[in-house]
């Protein structure tokens, strides 16, 4: 019986072997192309957010970030979609007033929540660095900067957020952070990764941006050296990021942020006026401002300078003389003594500036205000050409010509703008003007500053080593997929062909 069934079989088979299969193979076909093409749609892509919160010694702003959960540990890939400034001073200010912080910080978090979907809440992690001002209260009182710590930390935990905290960073994170925030958003840190040539990566790490970042009470300078086998007095911060390693040199210098900066100068100044009237050549012609004396010296910045005044107020007349102001400033970096192979000011250790640099933050707001943030402008006589006569303007025509702009920063952009140069020149960057950058946003929306850099870090998004190579992308994979099964289905086809022809010719030889 079963004899019987099989040679029928095989006659069926070998009579209309070939059809079959032939109908089978199109029939596959028409199913791979059919999954091929619905299953090839995007999938929506799963977005992350995180939101940090800069709180500096002049004003605090809220940023957040945005990145698709996919593509998490590609370099340059997290952006920012929003930055809140909060209205108000510094969170150091609230001291005594501890109950106001929920109605200063509330506003910019409505925003995150109206701008996070709410699904993604819960996950959402919210940090909140302060830096300089809040330092510069802890040294003066410990207990308040902690209480007001505690107070942003219990308003912070009530939102449906991921709260990781509030604390002061220190003058070291600051500066490493702005440092990794640039160089990760201009692609510095990856770069080269497919390189086939070894030797191309070995200096690697000398092709990233060094970080210059002015604030109010404290300014930062972080570099690459260029001969990290010297042996530094202070470490340098050792970091691997993306399989490269890198030594980074930071030094954040506390009282030397533009806002202490002025407040030193006057406190150096007062000396030199013994009726109470200060004739101020970092201020334009006709500009007039009052300071209280006790608000002068009620600052741990400006205590070295401080002594008996007969008056209660001193009282700044603009002169609008950059030389002289660029002299007095001088007068805030001491740069005789250096125990080391080289130093910056006040006798710190520094290795000799190298590479390119972006600098940001007050830095920007200065030079973009005076017109100054283009490479043409490309040395430090074209800085100074500009600044003498911009202060050398009197008051009322640069009221007057720029009515919009605060008048707080407006009043003192001659002051900055030479700030900056002096700073610029303690440093040794009097030959090395070409290679600043300043910068503000980088890849259109981004901000440079040490936020970015903070949260990058505290979420593990740069790893050490390289990424894996990624598997095939879906298109890829489906094409694969339809080109093997052809190649498979004619091999199985021939086959079939060539086993059928030798039975037949087998057969007809019996
Ligand atoms: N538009 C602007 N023009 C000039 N200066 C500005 C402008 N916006 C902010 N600043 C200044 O930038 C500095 C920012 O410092 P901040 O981040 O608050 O302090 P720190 O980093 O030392 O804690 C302050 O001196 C502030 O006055
Ligand atoms: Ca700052």
């Amino acid at each position: 019986m079963f004899l019987v069934i099989d040679s029928r079989v095989k006659r069926f088979l070998s009579k209309n072997g070939l059809v079959i299969l032939g109908f089978t193979f199109i029939l596959s076909l028409i199913a791979l192309l059919a999954v091929g093409l619905t299953q090839n749609k995007n999938t929506p892509e799963n977005f992350k957010f995180g939101i940090v919160f800069d709180a500096g010694s002049s004003h605090t702003t809220m940023y957040i970030y945005k990145w698709s959960a996919e593509k998490v540990n590609d370099t340059g890939l997290v952006y920012e979609i929003e930055s809140c400034k909060v209205k108000g001073p510094g969170i150091s200010a609230f001291a005594s007033n501890l109950q106001d912080i929920p109605m200063y910080l509330s506003k910019c978090m409505g925003r995150a929540k109206e701008l996070i979907p709410k699904y993604k809440h819960h996950q959402t992690p919210v940090y909140l660095g302060a830096t300089a001002g809040m330092r510069l209260l802890r040294m003066e009182n410990e207990e308040s900067a902690e209480r007001i710590l505690n107070s942003v930390t219990s308003f912070l935990s009530s939102y449906p957020f991921n709260f990781r905290g509030a604390r002061i960073i220190s003058g070291s994170e600051e500066g490493a952070y702005g440092w990794i925030t640039i160089n990760y958003l201009l692609g510095k840190l990856q770069k080269k990764q497919n390189s086939k040539d070894p030797s191309s990566r070995r200096n690697e790490s000398l092709e990233t941006y060094g970080a210059l970042d002015l604030g109010g009470a404290s300014t930062q300078i972080t570099f690459v050296p260029k001969d990290t086998n010297i042996k530094p007095p202070i470490k340098f911060m050792q970091f691997r990021l993306y399989g490269n390693n890198y030594s980074v040199y930071t030094y954040s210098f506390l009282c030397y942020g533009k806002d202490q900066a002025l407040l030193k100068k006057l406190a150096m100044d007062i000396m030199n006026a013994p009726s109470g009237i200060l004739l101020d050549p970092c201020f334009h012609p006709g500009y007039e401002r009052t300071v209280d004396v006790s608000y002068l010296f009620n600052n741990t910045c400006t205590r070295e300078y401080n002594g008996q005044f007969p008056f209660h107020e001193l009282k700044i007349n603009g002169t609008g003389e950059f030389q002289q102001c660029q002299e007095d400033l001088l007068d805030l970096f001491h740069t005789t003594n250096c125990r080391y192979t080289s130093c910056t000011f006040n006798g710190i250790f520094m290795p000799p500036v190298q590479g390119e640099f972006g600098a940001f933050s007050a830095y920007y707001y200065t030079m973009n205000f005076l017109n100054l943030t283009s490479d043409k402008v490309s040395s430090e006589e074209m800085v100074i050409d500009k600044m003498k006569k911009f202060c050398a303007r009197p008051w009322k025509e640069v009221n007057t010509t720029y009515a919009g702009v605060k008048q707080k920063y407006l009043s003192e952009y001659c002051f900055a703008g030479t700030y900056v140069l002096t700073l610029l020149q303690a440093y040794n960057f009097t030959d090395y003007w070409k290679h600043i950058h300043f910068m503000d946003k980088i890849n259109d929306n981004t901000e440079a500053g040490w936020t970015l850099g903070y949260m990058l870090n505290l979420t593990n998004m740069i790893p050490a080593e390289l990424p894996q190579p990624k598997p095939f992308s879906r298109p890829t994979y489906i094409s694969l997929m339809v080109a093997f099964s052809l190649v498979l289905a004619v091999v199985f086809i021939l086959g079939s062909i060539i086993f059928h022809k030798s039975s037949y010719f087998q057969k007809k030889a019996i």
